[in-house]
């Protein structure tokens, strides 16, 4: 099997936003909003970003992009150090990096017509001129599913779902080759989404394109993406291949979401796991591992000890105790509480982050208890599992969405597929 290349490469990306106060607006503290995380695109790929409102999601896609300036780490694009570029060189690369924003119409100017919205980056970097930049407007348009004649309005006179791909038409005029997709369907109506994801699908095979596709809602990445980050306060608890992240979730967290996506199914229904309360302060992160406050597994020293970055198994990394075997658990009762045992892990694991040869110095396998299936009844102080049932969906703390259903979007005319 082939791998496609490294697109976009991010080490230890940190944006830390200082609190400020008093007369001399001294920093006082600081939002550790992103707080080192390191993945990577491939070409043509789609980079899932998912986690809890808060947890960092779009202050990390803006960093990446220097639409925030990131407060340490790298972020290599084809190899170079785009942080480390000047403004110049900055410039004419944002024509390869582009974004979508979530909500359509604050992002698209109200006084201005489509055609000067998209056309005013092509007039910009210089890609048309005069004539051409209408012409190029009205493909771009037939391409996201409008009507070129849509040229002279302005966003008012759109649907969400219609500014949405106004959007999309934008991000696509200067012919990028990665996209930061914030949360580009969350605003819209379930059956919209899915036009979109599939609009955007399409545009991916044509382009070659590759997205870092940013949601909270772990069944609305699942059709579009390659791999998957789950982010928890500023930092990534898990990555991995999708199917591998649906089949066989490690972290509790990535659990918790899993067992909020609603099953018509009921025989494929898993637990349902209510996190209890909000993710914590970002300003100031728990102790330890940042999950363990609501964290069904935790043991003692998930709260003195910072995790690292293990990979149980080829591609899937996770920052867990319980699979570090520095720190795994003999204790059934511990993995017991895990709502979804873990398979048992291929091969051996590593420090992702450690050199080679102290990665090598980690020899027990993480321990799971062998119970195969759903096992747990018990509950820690701070976490509650509970039976899922279908009224449970609207009690859950843990954000959940339906999945994109079947159905057309009528101004669009274009069948959804997901
Ligand atoms: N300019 C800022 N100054 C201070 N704190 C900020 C700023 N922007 C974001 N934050 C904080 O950083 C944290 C992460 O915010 P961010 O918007 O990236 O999260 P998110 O996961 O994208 O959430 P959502 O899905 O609600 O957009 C939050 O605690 C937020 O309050």
């Amino acid at each position: 099997m082939s791998v496609a290349p490294t697109l976009l490469e991010v080490r230890n990306l940190k944006k830390h936003f200082p609190i400020k106060k008093g007369l001399f607006n001294r920093q006082v503290g600081s939002v550790k909003a992103v707080d080192g995380i390191s993945f990577e695109v491939n070409a043509n790929e789609t980079v899932g970003l998912v986690g809890e409102s808060g947890c960092g999601k779009t202050t990390a896609g803006r960093s990446l992009l220097r639409l925030l300036e990131p407060t340490d780490g790298e972020v290599l694009y084809k190899g170079q150090d785009i942080l480390k570029m000047g403004p110049a060189e900055m410039r004419s690369l944002r024509r390869n990096l582009q974004i979508i924003f979530q909500d359509p119409f604050s992002s698209l100017n109200p006084r201005m017509t489509i055609e000067s919205i998209i056309g005013e980056a092509i007039t910009f970097h210089k890609v048309a001129q005069g004539p051409e930049v209408r012409e190029m407007v009205e493909g771009l348009l037939e391409r996201v599913g409008l009507q070129p004649s849509y040229i002279t309005r302005y966003p008012h006179e759109f649907s969400g779902g219609q500014r949405q791909r106004v959007g999309i038409a934008r991000a696509l005029a200067l012919n990028p080759d990665f996209i930061v997709c914030d949360e580009a369907v969350s605003a819209l109506d379930v059956s919209v989404q899915a036009q979109v994801i599939n609009l955007l699908m399409d545009l991916q095979q044509e382009y070659n394109l590759s997205y870092l596709f940013i949601a909270h809602d772990l069944s609305v990445v699942q059709h579009i993406s390659d791999r998957i980050a789950v982010m928890y306060l500023g930092q990534i608890a898990e990555f991995a291949e999708c199917d591998e992240l649906y089949e066989n979730p490690l972290h509790p967290y990535t659990q918790a979401l899993l067992s909020a996506i609603p099953q018509p199914n009921p025989r494929r229904r898993a637990q349902r796991i209510i996190l209890k309360g909000d993710v914590p302060s970002p300003m100031n992160p728990p102790s330890g591992c940042r999950f363990h406050t609501r964290c069904p597994a935790c043991f003692a020293p998930c709260k003195t000890v910072e995790p690292r970055t293990v990979e149980p198994t080829p591609g899937h990394k996770v920052r867990c105790h319980l699979y570090d075997p520095e720190f795994a658990p003999n204790d059934p009762d511990i993995w017991a509480r895990l709502p979804r045992q873990p398979d048992a892990p291929k091969s051996e694991p590593v420090d992702v982050a450690a050199p080679a040869n102290e990665a090598s110095s980690t020899t027990d396998a993480p321990a799971p208890d062998g119970t195969d299936g759903v096992a747990s009844t018990e509950a820690s102080e701070t976490t509650e599992v509970a039976e899922n049932a279908e009224a449970g969906a609207e009690s859950s703390d843990v954000s959940t969405a339906e999945a994109p259903a079947e159905s057309a979007e009528p101004e669009a005319g274009e069948q959804s597929k997901v």
